[in-house]
Formats: structure tokens, C-alpha cells, sequence
């Protein structure tokens, strides 16, 4: 039997109003558009918004305004919460004593009979009306229990148990029915008002009763009390001029509406959804029966029925029916929805976390709960936080508390990583870059700007029941650079604890501990197992009545029907995110029977993180693009098939539930088709690889031919979010101008950003590179000419060509040395040759045995966006023709990787300089020419201008 902890109830702020003023209290709510963090001051771009919501709240005596909060329902409570401040609303119904409840009870259960009641919306209205077009115009006492929050609040305060009872509920109404003097009491459990309605209000009844005209069938579903039977589905006839209950009560076998016992409502608040069983079962018609006589009757143990009364959260007897049907505060009509054998099903397996999962990706047989949280920007369904309170509130637990701690001095990450990076090492070096929110640079967002270190989280969870009793403690070992990542990676470690929980109940707590990777999580077994008793019993049973493992070997991938074409090269590998469509049937080889059950025409998922099933993914790494395959994997639990089957649950039922089924050798067949393959970034890699990571290398070398050429002006082409800009400005150079040219947006806004913090921090206090008198950003295409960034002293365009298409790097060539005629011109771009060492570092599960030749032509680009990358030999090529074309020297040099040494640098790059003896010749013509850019951002130093 179930023995939740049942706890006080704690009152919302907005249920405390409500208490006070019902439908006087109107809160509205507005929504509040905030530019997000450092706003960056004469930014000629929409910068990005968040939206936050305000809410006002009008009471009859004051009105108030919220603060703005991301979730509405936030800021409705802190408005409520406001006001209740202010005015000196106690919580009522905590305050009361049993005595005093009792009076409330009894003069509720009047009001509720009173004719004022009827103008309102309440949903008990329904059932009176109805009830007053029968004879004696009788309305069972459960309907009250059911339907009247503040009846059970009562009730609860009288009787703690009348949490999981419903039973006990409906005698404490029937004990103050039989204390108040306007009802009466008939039979055992029917209620009505003593002294009639006035016929005038019962006529109006009739006219206002929207019924349905004609017979309506509501399925539902059969709860069996024994374990042992099938859930499945039964359909309740809504005739006009009947009472559904009564049709509810025939289908329970029992005699009349008043023996039909109802739960709370499951599931979402609004939702009608609720269990039905018979009082019958229990032995309630003795006179003045208590609940602790009823739980020790052996009997009543008997015809608990489990999966219901999980479902449910109260103590459910008997066989029940679970359906959505009643009146409602929305509107005076009965409403009704089916509740097929598929929903019944995603009920159960939303309860379990990676259930949770894979319902929130809509993808049941395909999605698992990942075993890591990379990045954001990779994770796909719901987030392990919000998992994890769905998670604690389906099991009537407390919101789990996450404590965030920032540990300035603990180090993320060594300063020298070793080239050839385990796996698991890898993980966590890319977890510590972070680079999720941007786009090309990587630079992490919660880089603390003064110090360039960055400072590090981590956060702790506590999970605790209703009753406050500790269930679970997590104290992580890691930590985080971003708080985000901290709180979400904590979530998602209790989530895969509580997964192995509750799938492996009967292993022992230790090693339930040392789990995976799990540590640091402190568990209160005698709570814990208290509180998920029933769960654990229900999952207990469900796997003994699992399917027959089906002759297929698990794991094994059959069939790979490969379609030729061409390979494009592009493969997912770890860390890079896969896009594909799949379909999933249930086959029975013997009976040449092929059914669909889940298929999706797109799916997106991170490589490397266990995000799908393991036979997904293995399967998925040996694609490229627009390849298809198929491979089959023995039958899961039927559960499972029945929550991915959804509506056409109650067909597979029937197929898996057949003889012949069992006689036939049964699978999943997985058709699979890659669509795409976002690499994971290569600066990810970059960053993982070397150290100081690549891109850092890249700027230094820059830098530092910056500050031999004393050059005064510098244009940065294709500057992205501005990370050599930032660089400039950390360190002592002779530039006066500095500016930088991009075609994406989103990259200027961030460089902006940057720029404008790093000039503002300067002129404060004096330091770094205080020559810089002006900056200026532009958004346009690098191979158009544009005559303000004309014979600038120096020009930089780092990682930035292969990104274009060739002729357009070629173009480019010819417009930087051919009309900016830069002095001197810095290109870098990555080396083709140096791909092998990269791919093979980053992906260790490939094949070793692969000649180095064979590899170099296997290779992929470093990026999903390059459009080509050159070896060493056409990199020279290009620059030297180029070169020689419009008069200028060039040499060459790189970053990471050592001179002379095979395969050359990881990114090569050539210096342009400008030979002396030629003037630049275009000059007249490039005055004349357009202005094509576009200015979105630009500073200049007001005091130095001044002065000068
Ligand atoms: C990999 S990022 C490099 C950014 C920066 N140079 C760095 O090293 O961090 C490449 C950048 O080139 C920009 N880009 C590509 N084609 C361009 C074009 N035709 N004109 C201007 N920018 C371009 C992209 O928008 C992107 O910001
Ligand atoms: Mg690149």
C-alpha cells in the first residue's frame, strides 16, 4: 500500500487571493522587451531581445505591477504575492484548527446548496443542474469531494489523509451534510438540497443545460486492480438526458453514481482527467468506518489497485476507469475527450526521466536520455532542469533546490593539454570551451571581461518529499565555466541516478552509487524507497510482463541496404550534431507483417552523447550525407511500443497480445536516412587540440607582425565577433584606426559589443592600448571594394577565404592587393594536410589500420561551412600568382605544428607586403568609387580628437 508522506498544504500566493476574492482579483500580464546583457551604445543593428512579463493586478482596494520574469506565472505569483504583502492576508487555511475547519466545512458544504452558488462557474453547478432534472434531484457526495478544492483543503486540514483518500473525503462530507440543516442525506451517498429549488430556477436550469443532443462514445480506459491483466480500453455512451456518472457506475458494475468514487484530476491543472472506481470495494457502509480500520483490513490490501493509484497519487481500489469527462470552470457544457490505450501509456512512461526525454523529443523508440549536457546549442528537447522539476512534481515531490556556487580559483582546465585526448577527456575539455552561443570565434560568454579567466560553478541539488524529508543530496566534483551549464549538468546527473533508480530498484544502494559516472550523490534510501514505492512496483511488474526477447541478437545491425551515391565526405563524427529522418516498424518476419509505429522526417542529435538508442548511433556514424540504411533490433518493452504507437496503441496491443505473434520471430526495423551533419566547431577542436589553442596562436602571430610593422591604420576582413580586434586593444600597438568588415550581423553585433567595452574599460583606467583614437565596424562582402578602407597600413583576414567559394577567395585576392592595396596583408587558412592528425585525434573509435594516404583522401573540412581547403602546395599557388599580380612580396609562416615538419603547420599563412618601388596606381579610381559598406558601429576617442 502506498505511505506518500503527506505534507501541510502550502497555498500559492495567487490561491491565497483567490481564497480572499475569488474572481475580483484580474491580473493581466504585459510583456516587457529587454535588450539582453551589455547593450553596446550607437550599434546600427537590432540587437538581440529578451522577453520578460509583467503582470498587473487589479484587487477591489489596490492594484499592483510585478517586476519582469521570464515565466509568466512567475510574475503573476510575485504580484499576488505583492499584494498580499501589503494588504496583511494570512494564509487562512493553514491558521485553521481542525475544529475551526470543521465549522468551514460544514458551512461550505451548505454554500455549496445555497442558490447564490449557482450564478457561479463552479463546476459542481453542472452536476446540480443536471441532478435537478432528476427525480429527487440527488447528487452523489463523491462529485463535492471531487470537484471542490476548498472542501478537500478542509478536509485535509481535518484529516491529513484525506490527501491520499478520497474515501475519507466523501465521510467527512457526508458527516457535516448530516450537520448542516439546508441538505439532507439519502440513501448512503447522495446529497441534495433540503427545501427545493424554486421552480423558476429549475426551469432556468433547463434552458440553460447544454447537453448533448445526440449520444456521444467518450473512450476510456480499464484500469484491472489485479497486475496481472491488460490496460485497455472501454467506451463510455454521454446520451442526452442521462447521467454520465451513472454510465461510468454501470461500466464499474456497481448500481448508481453515488457508489462511484473519483480521484483528483491527472495531469495538467486543466485537464478532467481522473480515475473512477467503486466504493463498493471498500468496506465503507460500516457504520463510522476509520481509515486505519479500513487500511488494516486485509481485504482492502487486496484491491489496491496500483497502476491507478500511481497514476493518480491517492489510494485507488478495485478495478478503475480512467477518463476525461465533466464540467469544467471554462464552460457550462460537459466536456469530454478519449483517452486512448496510447496515452495511457505516455502517463506511465512520463514518469520515468528518460521517459520524460523522449516524450519531450516526440521520438520513443529513437531518443534516449543523454548521458552528458555538451553545449546548449546542441541539446535538443527539453533541458535537464526542467526535466528534473517535471520530474519531482509528477512524483509529488518538493521543486528540487539548486545551489550555485562560483569558485573563482579552481582551474577548468590544464594549461597543456596532451594531443592525443581520451574521449572522455575530450568531452570535458569541450565542455569547459563552451562555445555554444557563438558562432565563429568561440570566445566563451561568461569570460570574466577584467581578467580574461574565467571563473567557475558548480552546483548542488537537493531533493527533497513533500513531508521535507531528504531524499537525494548531489554535490558535484565538476565545475562550470557558464552557471547555466553547472545547473544543467547537475540536473542531468540526478536524472540518470533516478533513471537507474527506479529501472534497477533491487540492486543494492552501492552500487546503485557508483552508477556511469555518477558520484557525489548522497542518497536517503529508507525516504527514498518510501516515496517511490509504488512506482518501483509498477516498473517491477510491467518488466515481468515485458516481451519475449526475440531470437535477433540485441545490437546487431543487419541489412545495410545502402543506397549508392555519391559520398560526400561529410560523416557525423563525436560532438558534431546529425540530422536525420527515420521510421520505425514492428515486423513479424513469419507473418510478412511490416507496421509503422514512430517515424520522423526530421531528427536532430549530438554524436557522442547517448542520445539515441546506441544501434542509432553506431549505425548513423557510418553514413554520409543522404545515405540510408536499415538495421533491426530486438522487440522493447511493450510498454514502450504501446507510448510510441500513440492513437493506433489499441491495433498493436491486439498484434503483440496474438497468438501468432509469439510463434513468429519479431523486430524493430529501423529505416534511417542522414540528412546532415553540422560539424562541431572547429575551434572546439582547435581549442581541445593545442594549446594555446589555435585561434589564440593565429591572433599572436598576427599580433605581433602588427607591432613590427608600426602600422597607425589596420582593417580586419571578415572579422567575425571581433577576436583579433579584442586582442588589439588588450595589448601596446602604434594603431590609431582600427576597423573591421563582416558580412554576418550577428558576429558585428558581438564584436561591437566587445569593442565597446574593451575601449570603454581602456579609457577608464588608462591602460592597454590607449593609442587607438577610433573604431569603426562595417557589414558588407570583402570582395567588393569600398574606398573608405583604402591603403590602409595593414590588412588581416584570418580563417576567413574558405568560406568562401574559390572564385570568390580568388576575387577577393585580387581586390584586397588590387584596390585596398593594404600595405601589408595577413591571410591565414587551415592546411588540408594537417586534417589526418586533427580527425584522428578528435574521433579515436576510427580505424587505426588505415594508410596515411588513404586517409588524407578520406578526410572531411574542419567546418560544415568551409567550402575548401587548400594544401600547402595550392595555398602557394594562389598567394605567389597573386602576389605577382599586383606587385607585392609575399612569405610564408603558420600556427600550430612545427616548421619543416610534416604535415606543416594547422593553419598556413602568408604575409603580403607591398613593394616599395610601386606606387599604388588605382588611386583616383578608388576615390571615385562607391561607399558600399555599411556603418554599424563606430567610436572615436572625443578627447583625443578634441585635443588633436
Ligand atoms: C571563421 S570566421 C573568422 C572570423 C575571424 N576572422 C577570426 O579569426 O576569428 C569567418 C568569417 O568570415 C566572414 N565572411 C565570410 N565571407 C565573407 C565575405 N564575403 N565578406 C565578409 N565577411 C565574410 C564570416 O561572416 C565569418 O564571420
Ligand atoms: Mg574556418
Amino acid at each position: 500500500m502506498s505511505t506518500l508522506a503527506v505534507g501541510k498544504p502550502v497555498l500559492t500566493p495567487k490561491a491565497l487571493l483567490h481564497q480572499k476574492y475569488g474572481r475580483k482579483a484580474c491580473y493581466r500580464i504585459e510583456e516587457v522587451h529587454e535588450p539582453v546583457e551589455n547593450s553596446c551604445p550607437g550599434l546600427a543593428l537590432p540587437q538581440h531581445v529578451r522577453c520578460r512579463y509583467r503582470c498587473y493586478l487589479e484587487l477591489p482596494e489596490l492594484s499592483i505591477v510585478s517586476d519582469a520574469f521570464t515565466r509568466k506565472k512567475d510574475a503573476e505569483q510575485a504580484a499576488a504575492q505583492m499584494a498580499i504583502e501589503k494588504l496583511g492576508i494570512q494564509a487562512k487555511a493553514d491558521n485553521l484548527t481542525p475544529e475551526e475547519a470543521w465549522d468551514e466545512l460544514v458551512a461550505r458544504v451548505s454554500y455549496l446548496f445555497s442558490e447564490e452558488f449557482l450564478s457561479s462557474a463552479h463546476p459542481l453547478v453542472g452536476h446540480i443542474k443536471e441532478a435537478s432534472q432528476r427525480e429527487g434531484g440527488l447528487v452523489p457526495l463523491s462529485i463535492i469531494a471531487a470537484c471542490d478544492v476548498k472542501v478537500n483543503n478542509l478536509c485535509k486540514l481535518i484529516d491529513p489523509k484525506a490527501e491520499l483518500d478520497t474515501l475519507s473525503v466523501v465521510i467527512l462530507i457526508l458527516k457535516a451534510a448530516k450537520q448542516c440543516g439546508s441538505v439532507c442525506i439519502s440513501g448512503d451517498l447522495w446529497i441534495r438540497k433540503r427545501n427545493p429549488y424554486a421552480p423558476a430556477i429549475i426551469q432556468s436550469f433547463g434552458n440553460h443545460l447544454s447537453e448533448p443532443t445526440e449520444c456521444v462514445q467518450v473512450e476510456a480506459i480499464h484500469v484491472p486492480c489485479s497486475a496481472e491483466k491488460s490496460v485497455g480500453t472501454l467506451s463510455i455512451d454521454i446520451v442526452p438526458n442521462k447521467y454520465y456518472m451513472d454510465e461510468i457506475a454501470q461500466s464499474l458494475g456497481v448500481c448508481d453514481s453515488s457508489v462511484v468514487l473519483i480521484s483528483r484530476s491527472i495531469g495538467k491543472a486543466s485537464s478532467e482527467m481522473r480515475i473512477y472506481f467503486s466504493a463498493l470495494e471498500v468496506p465503507l457502509l460500516a457504520p463510522n468506518p476509520s481509515l486505519e480500520f479500513l487500511s488494516s483490513v486485509e481485504h482492502v490490501k487486496q484491491i489496491f489497485n496500483e497502476r491507478a493509484s500511481f497514476l493518480s497519487g491517492q489510494n485507488i481500489y478495485g478495478d478503475a476507469i480512467l477518463a476525461t469527462v465533466g464540467y469544467t470552470w471554462r464552460s457550462p457544457d460537459l466536456s469530454h475527450e478519449d483517452v486512448s490505450l496510447g496515452t495511457y501509456y505516455r502517463m506511465l512512461l512520463h514518469r520515468l526521466p528518460d521517459g520524460c526525454y523522449k516524450l519531450s523529443r516526440e521520438a520513443i523508440l529513437a531518443a534516449e536520455l543523454p548521458i552528458a549536457f555538451t553545449t546548449r546549442s546542441n541539446w535538443r528537447g527539453l533541458c535537464p532542469k526542467e526535466l528534473l522539476c517535471m520530474f519531482c512534481r509528477q512524483h509529488k515531490l518538493l521543486e528540487p533546490t539548486f545551489s550555485v556556487k562560483s569558485l573563482p580559483d579552481i582551474v577548468t582546465s590544464p594549461d597543456h593539454k596532451p594531443m592525443a585526448l581520451k574521449l572522455c577527456d575530450k568531452v570535458k575539455a569541450l565542455k569547459s570551451i563552451n562555445e555554444d552561443e557563438f558562432g565563429w570565434d568561440g570566445v566563451p560568454d561568461s569570460v570574466d571581461e577584467h581578467s580574461g579567466e574565467a571563473s567557475n560553478f558548480i552546483c548542488e541539488i537537493q531533493i527533497l518529499s513533500r513531508g521535507n524529508d531528504v531524499l537525494l543530496e548531489y554535490v558535484p566534483e565538476e565545475s562550470y565555466r557558464k552557471e547555466n551549464d553547472a545547473i544543467q549538468n547537475a540536473s542531468l546527473k540526478v536524472l540518470i541516478w533516478f533513471n537507474k533508480y527506479l529501472k534497477q530498484s533491487a540492486a543494492p544502494m552501492e552500487i546503485l552509487s557508483s552508477v556511469g559516472d555518477v558520484q557525489g550523490i548522497h542518497v536517503h534510501r529508507q525516504n527514498l524507497d518510501r516515496e517511490f514505492l509504488l512506482c518501483l512496483s509498477i516498473h517491477s511488474v510491467e518488466k515481468s510482463i515485458a516481451l519475449r526477447k526475440c531470437s535477433l541478437q540485441d545490437q546487431i545491425i543487419h541489412g545495410d541496404y545502402y543506397i549508392e551515391c555519391l559520398d560526400s565526405g561529410l560523416s557525423p563524427s563525436q560532438g558534431s550534431l546529425a540530422c536525420i529522418s527515420y521510421a520505425v516498424a514492428l515486423v513479424m518476419d513469419g507473418k510478412g507483417m511490416n507496421e509503422l509505429i514512430e517515424r520522423k522526417d526530421e531528427f536532430e542529435f549530438e554524436v557522442g552523447t547517448g542520445a539515441v538508442i546506441p544501434q542509432l548511433e553506431t549505425c548513423v556514424m557510418q553514413l554520409s550525407i543522404n545515405q540510408e540504411a536499415r538495421f533491426a533490433v530486438a522487440l522493447p518493452s511493450r510498454d514502450l511500443i504501446l507510448a510510441a504507437a500513440g492513437a493506433s496503441a489499441k491495433y498493436f496491443a491486439q498484434l503483440l497480445s496474438s497468438d501468432s505473434f509469439h510463434e513468429k520471430s519479431c523486430y524493430l526495423e529501423y529505416s534511417i536516412k542522414l540528412l546532415g551533419v553540422t560539424e562541431p566547431f572547429e575551434d572546439r577542436m582547435e581549442q581541445a587540440l593545442f594549446s594555446p589553442s589555435l585561434s589564440k596562436q593565429r591572433v599572436e602571430y598576427a599580433l605581433r607582425h602588427i607591432r613590427e610593422s608600426c602600422a597607425k591604420t589596420l582593417v580586419d576582413f571578415g572579422c567575425g565577433s571581433g577576436s583579433l580586434l579584442e586582442s588589439l586593444l588588450e595589448h601596446k600597438t602604434t594603431l590609431q584606426k582600427i576597423v573591421g568588415v563582416d558580412l554576418s550581423k550577428k558576429s558585428l553585433s558581438r564584436a561591437a559589443k566587445m569593442v565597446h567595452s574593451k575601449l570603454s574599460m581602456n579609457s577608464n583606467h588608462g591602460i592597454q592600448n590607449a593609442s587607438v583614437k577610433s573604431a569603426e565596424l562595417y557589414y558588407g562582402s570583402i570582395t567588393d571594394f569600398d574606398p573608405r578602407l583604402y591603403a590602409f597600413d595593414i590588412g588581416t583576414c584570418l580563417e576567413v577565404i574558405e568560406h568562401m567559394e574559390e572564385d570568390q577567395a580568388h576575387m577577393f585576392g585580387d581586390v584586397a592587393l588590387g584596390y585596398f592595396c593594404p600595405h601589408t596583408l595577413i591571410v591565414s587558412t587551415p592546411n588540408y594536410e594537417y586534417n589526418p592528425i586533427l580527425q584522428k585525434t578528435s574521433s579515436p573509435d576510427k580505424d587505426d589500420s588505415m594508410d596515411e594516404k588513404s586517409q588524407t583522401s578520406q578526410c572531411r573540412f574542419r567546418n560544415h561551412d568551409h567550402k575548401f581547403e587548400w594544401t600547402r602546395e595550392q595555398f602557394e599557388h594562389w598567394a605567389s600568382n597573386l602576389a605577382a599580380r599586383h606587385n607585392y612580396g609575399v612569405e610564408f609562416g603558420g600556427v600550430g605544428g612545427s616548421e619543416g615538419v610534416e604535415p606543416g603547420f594547422a593553419s598556413q599563412i602568408a604575409i603580403f607586403r607591398r613593394d616599395a618601388l610601386h606606387q599604388v596606381k588605382q588611386c583616383i579610381m578608388n576615390w571615385e568609387s562607391k561607399q558600399v559598406y555599411e556603418v554599424v558601429w563606430e567610436w572615436t576617442d572625443c578627447s583625443r580628437s578634441a585635443a588633436a
